[in-house]
C-alpha cells in the first residue's frame, strides 16, 4: 500500500526534528520546504543518508518552492521566527502573520486535501490565520500546543513524585500562553490523583502539597520561556517536534487518540468562533470530535481568562 506523504513547511529546528522522528518511525515519505536556499535540500540529503543505518525505505526530499509539497496527506507548519529572551510569543505576531499568509496560500494551492497541523507562534492566532486563508474545514486545520504543555506538566509531576513519566496523565487546556490551564484535578499516576500522592509525600500536609502543585502549574505555564532563557538563540524544539509527531501519527494511523489540541470552537466550553486548546479525538479525518466536560468554577475562571488572551491576540490579526 502507498505510504502517505508528510510535508513540513519550515525546515528549522522543529521542522527538521519532525523529519527525523517521522522517518525513524516510518510514518511516511517526508518533504521539507523552507525559504532558505539549500537548507531543506541539505538537511533531507543528510537525513536520507542515515536510512541504511536506521532502516527506512522512504522518499526524503527538500525544496525552496512550496509546490514541492504537492500531494501531501498531512502538512505541519513551523515556518516563522522563534522568540528570544525577553520576548513574548505575542511579539512574533507581525512577522509570523506575514509568513503564515504566504505559506497558507501555498498549502491551499498545492495540498488542498491535506490535514494541516500548525505550530508557528503565537499558536492560537497562527492556526486561526491558517484556517481562514486555506478555507479548509476547521477539522482539518489543527493547532499543536496542548500535547506539549501537557507533556511538560506530566514531566514536572513525575520528577516531583519520583515516578516514571509513563505512568502520568496530565492535561493542559486553553490558549498557548502564560494563562494556559493545567487541570490539576485530572493529574494522576495510573489513576491515583497526583494531589493525593503529593499530600502523602508531605506527611498529610495538604496545604504544602497544594503549594508544591501550584509551583508545578506555574512552571508549566512558563515552560516555553524557561527554555528560551536558557537557549538564548531560539526556543524548544525536541519536545514540540515529538508532540507534533504524536499528532501526525494519530491522524495517519487513525488512532482516535484523545489529545488536547487547538480546535475552532463552536459553542463548546462557552466559546464561539475562536481556536482554543481543548480535548479532541484525533483520527484520519483530523479533529473527529471535540470532547466536552464540566469545568469546576475555578477551572472555568482560569479557562475564560486564557480565552480572553487568545481573543485579544486573534482580534488584532
Ligand atoms: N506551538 C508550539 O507549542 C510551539 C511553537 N513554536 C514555534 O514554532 C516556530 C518554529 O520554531 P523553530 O523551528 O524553533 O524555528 P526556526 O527558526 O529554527 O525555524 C523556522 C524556519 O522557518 C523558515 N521560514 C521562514 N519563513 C518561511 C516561509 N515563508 N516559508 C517556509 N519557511 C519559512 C525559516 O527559514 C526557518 O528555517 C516558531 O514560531 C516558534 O515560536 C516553538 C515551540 C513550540
Ligand atoms: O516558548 C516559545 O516561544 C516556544 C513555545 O511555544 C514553547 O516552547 O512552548
Amino acid at each position: 500500500m502507498a505510504k502517505p506523504t508528510i510535508a513540513l513547511v519550515g525546515g528549522g529546528q522543529i521542522g527538521a526534528t519532525i523529519a527525523q522522528l517521522a522517518a525513524q518511525r516510518i510514518l511516511g515519505h517526508v518533504v521539507l520546504y523552507d525559504v532558505v536556499e539549500g537548507l531543506p535540500q541539505g538537511k533531507t540529503l543528510d537525513l536520507a543518508e542515515a536510512a541504511p543505518i536506521v532502516n527506512f525505505d522512504l522518499r526524503i526530499s527538500g525544496g525552496n518552492d512550496i509546490s514541492c509539497i504537492a500531494g501531501a496527506d498531512i502538512v505541519v507548519v513551523t515556518a516563522g521566527i522563534a522568540r528570544k529572551p525577553g520576548m513574548r510569543r505575542a511579539d512574533l505576531i507581525e512577522v509570523n502573520s506575514r509568513i503564515m499568509t504566504s505559506v497558507a496560500a501555498g498549502i491551499k494551492e498545492h495540498a488542498p486535501d491535506a490535514i494541516v497541523i500548525v505550530l508557528s507562534n503565537p499558536l492560537d492566532a497562527m492556526v486561526t490565520l491558517c484556517q481562514r486563508i486555506t478555507g479548509f474545514p476547521p477539522q482539518r486545520v489543527i493547532g499543536m500546543a496542548g500535547v506539549l504543555d501537557s507533556a511538560r506538566f506530566a514531566s514536572f509531576i513525575a520528577w516531583e513524585l519520583g515516578v516514571s513519566v509513563r505512568d502520568i496523565n496530565a492535561m493542559v487546556l486553553g490558549g498557548h500562553g502564560d494563562a494556559m490551564v493545567p487541570i490539576v484535578r485530572f493529574a494522576n499516576v495510573n489513576g491515583i490523583p497526583a494531589m493525593d500522592l503529593l499530600t502523602r509525600k508531605y506527611d498529610g500536609d495538604r496545604a504544602k502539597a497544594q503549594q508544591v502543585m501550584n509551583d508545578l502549574v506555574t512552571r508549566t505555564q512558563n515552560a516555553g520561556g524557561e527554555v528560551v532563557e536558557l537557549l538564548k538563540t531560539g526556543s524548544a524544539f525536541y519536545s514540540p517536534a515529538a508532540s507534533a509527531v504524536a499528532m501526525v501519527e494519530a491522524v495517519l494511523n487513525d488512532q482516535k487518540r484523545l489529545l488536547p489540541v487547538c480546535a475552532l470552537l463552536n459553542g463548546e466550553f462557552g466559546v464561539n468562533g475562536y481556536y482554543v486548546g481543548v480535548p479532541c479525538i484525533l483520527g484520519a479525518r483530523g479533529i473527529e470530535q471535540i470532547v466536552e466536560f464540566d469545568l469546576t468554577e475555578e477551572e472555568q475562571r482560569m479557562f475564560d481568562h486564557s480565552v480572553d488572551a487568545v481573543k485579544k491576540l486573534v482580534d488584532s490579526l
